[in-house]
């Protein structure tokens, strides 16, 4: 009697396709602002799978203005000069329509930078705008359930206007992005404590992704080798963590423009990627991470805005953790962040009205 080994290696011979898995169907991948900084670093780890998996084949949607069309030409040369196995496809285009065509997921990076010595919220006047016109793309041409990260400043007011202006798109599947400064947090603590950063998690970005962000230290642990502890106590330096910390974690964009007189862009890149591939494939067990999304009034943040909360993600599903002490000093940061937010809302209803 033939042996199960040998049968197997006769059908792989034989009949390959019985044995193969079913291939991945490529997901739709829209990029906005494609041309720009952050496009131009962020197409290429997609397409390397780095949001979606390594298994997972892509289309790449590129839009960007008409006067940029020649450089995202070039950029469509080179991810075809890349030879990247998974991706099965390119549009590069400055038609709305054609780049929210049937999309899965949709990452809007398209929009203006603020430069030295201003605030994000100084740019609601030029991009909200924008995510009044692309809303109705969204809603018009984009795959039903797709999945949107707002990136483009002011993030969460941008998101909010998308919202206002995509009603058939479930509130659940715009987000925006605070992952950045989430992954600033961490890095920060890493170096103060001298571990690896993949030993520091569940830090809290609450708010806005502005100034007025509160990066909360006091659910955050680190792994030591006396197990995991909670930061706090390994840090033992409460000023530290209330002050010089939160603000060098508020202002570490302000700081990268001073900088390099541009503001990030391979990290923005590589926190989007973060945000998308755990909102899609969830997040590790015991561990939340930030994301801006649409307030159900959680920890008293009231409704009608998009606030940065931990989640954990499950299923393409994220969730607000619940159930965390808020003392008075969170309490304080996390109001100063709802306020300024309802101040940004009353500007953008202004421009977009
Ligand atoms: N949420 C976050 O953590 C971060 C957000 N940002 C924001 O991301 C945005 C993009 O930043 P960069 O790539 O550095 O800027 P950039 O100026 O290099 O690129 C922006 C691109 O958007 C394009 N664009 C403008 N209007 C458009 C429209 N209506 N449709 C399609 N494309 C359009 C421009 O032509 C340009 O190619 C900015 O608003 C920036 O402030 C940047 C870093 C982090
Ligand atoms: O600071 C900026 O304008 C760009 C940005 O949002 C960030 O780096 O967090």
């Amino acid at each position: 009697m033939m042996s199960s080994n040998s049968l197997v290696q006769r059908l792989m011979k034989w009949c390959p396709w019985l044995l193969r898995d079913e291939p991945k169907k490529p997901v739709k991948v829209l990029v906005t602002g494609a041309a720009g900084q952050i496009g131009y670093a962020i197409v290429a780890m997609i397409a390397r799978g780095l949001m979606l998996g390594a298994d997972q084949p892509v289309v790449l949607h590129m839009l960007d203005l008409p006067v940029a069309a020649d450089a995202l030409n070039g950029i469509r040369m080179e991810l075809i000069d890349a030879a990247l196995p998974l991706l099965r496809g390119v549009v590069a285009t400055s038609d709305q329509a054609e780049a929210f065509k049937g999309v899965n997921v949709a990452v809007l990076i398209g929009g203006w930078p603020r430069k030295d010595g201003m605030e994000r919220k100084d740019l609601i006047g030029k991009n909200v705008a924008i995510y009044k016109s692309q809303a109705s793309a969204l809603q018009q041409h984009a795959a039903p359930n797709c999945k949107v990260l707002v990136v483009a400043n002011p993030a969460n007011t941008n998101a909010l206007v998308l919202k206002q202006f995509a009603p058939a798109i479930p509130a659940k599947n715009i987000t925006c992005l605070t992952r950045l400064d989430h992954n600033r947090a961490l890095g920060q603590l890493a170096e103060k404590l001298n571990v690896h950063v993949a030993d520091v998690k569940n830090a809290i970005i609450w708010g806005n992704h502005s100034s007025t962000q509160f990066p909360d230290t006091s659910h955050a642990t680190a792994l030591t080798d006396r197990g995991e502890r909670p930061v706090r106590e390994l840090v033992a330096d409460e000023k530290w963590l209330r002050e010089e910390f939160v603000s060098t974690v508020q202002q570490r964009g302000a700081a990268v423009i001073k900088a390099r007189k541009q503001s990030s862009s391979l990290s923005a890149a590589s926190a989007a990627c973060d945000h998308m591939r755990d909102w899609i494939l969830g997040t590790p067990k015991g561990t939340w991470v930030s994301m801006g999304v649409y307030s159900d009034g959680s920890y008293g943040v009231p409704e009608g805005i998009f606030y940065s909360f931990p989640v954990t993600c499950e299923k393409g599903e994220w969730s607000i953790v619940q159930g965390l002490q808020i003392d008075d000093f969170a309490r304080s940061k996390m109001d100063a962040s709802v306020t300024e937010l309802k101040e940004e809302k009353r500007i953008a209803n202004g421009f977009v009205i």
